[in-house]
């Protein structure tokens, strides 16, 4: 029988202190040899879903590239239609499946632009993308496998929807700081440390000063 929702796995690279990115939105984090691990699970995955920010700060293609094999489906929540035209993102839109997911609150102009891409278009949600549902319609299309890589405040809905499975956290060897500084989970956060998801640490692996921590949800 067809799962309902895919297995979701949420990965980050955070500094010692927790943070993903500076206060001007820098955020490089991983070593080479992190990289080549990340790529490694990106093979492994059938999509990768990242939110708008990232997309306007980091410019990502999410491809395979430090390691061989097949590029996951992109899936970038991006609740107006805002990414830029020149983004990477759409840019290779012609040769990476690309689905950008999207709310009621995307205005004509900015579906119609959307739409000049060969990008799928699927509008959820009234204020921001309806993750949920989302990932119901990403089971229906065979998906059955997303790696989340955040940024905060997308982290942040996943748990506190607790919509995810698997975490996989490199901490690098550096400190940030700064109370604007973006955290691996953004959002309101839980106001008792009982409503965090319980998780259970299955592996940890050292890459030279950096450490890849892997928790399941018990
Ligand atoms: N170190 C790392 O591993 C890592 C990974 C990813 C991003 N980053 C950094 O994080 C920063 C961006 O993170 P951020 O927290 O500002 O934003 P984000 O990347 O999480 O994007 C958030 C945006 O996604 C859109 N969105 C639509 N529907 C949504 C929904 N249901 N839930 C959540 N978001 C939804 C909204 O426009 C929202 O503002 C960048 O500076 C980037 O470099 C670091
Ligand atoms: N694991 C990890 N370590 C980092 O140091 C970092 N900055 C990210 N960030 C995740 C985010 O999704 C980025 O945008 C992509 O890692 C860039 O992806 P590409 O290389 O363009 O494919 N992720």
């Amino acid at each position: 029988m067809e799962k309902s929702k895919p297995y979701v796995i949420l990965s980050a690279a955070i500094s010692i202190d927790g943070k993903i990115a500076t206060r001007t939105g820098n955020s490089n984090l991983s070593s080479s040899e992190d990289f080549v691990r990340l790529h490694k699970l990106r093979t492994k995955v059938d999509g990768i879903l990242i939110g708008k920010n990232t997309v306007m700060k980091d410019n990502p293609l999410l491809t395979v590239r430090y390691t061989k094999g097949k590029n996951p489906i992109r899936i970038i929540l991006d609740s107006k239609g805002e990414i830029s035209t020149k983004s990477k993102i759409l840019q290779t839109s012609n040769k990476i499946p690309t689905i950008i997911a999207t709310s009621k609150q995307i205005t004509k102009t900015n579906l119609q632009k959307l739409n000049k891409f060969p990008v799928e278009v699927i509008i959820t949600g009234e204020k921001s993308v309806n993750i949920k549902s989302l990932l119901k319609k990403l089971a229906e299309k065979k998906i059955r496998t997303i790696l989340v890589e955040g940024g905060g405040i997308v982290n942040w809905e996943f748990v506190k929807q607790n919509i995810f499975d698997e975490l996989i956290i490199t901490i690098s060897p550096f400190l940030v700081g700064g109370k604007n500084a973006i955290s691996l989970i953004q959002g309101d956060g839980f106001d008792k440390i009982s409503k965090s998801p319980n998780l259970q640490l299955k592996s940890i692996k050292r890459l030279k000063n950096h450490l890849v921590l892997n928790y399941r949800k018990v």
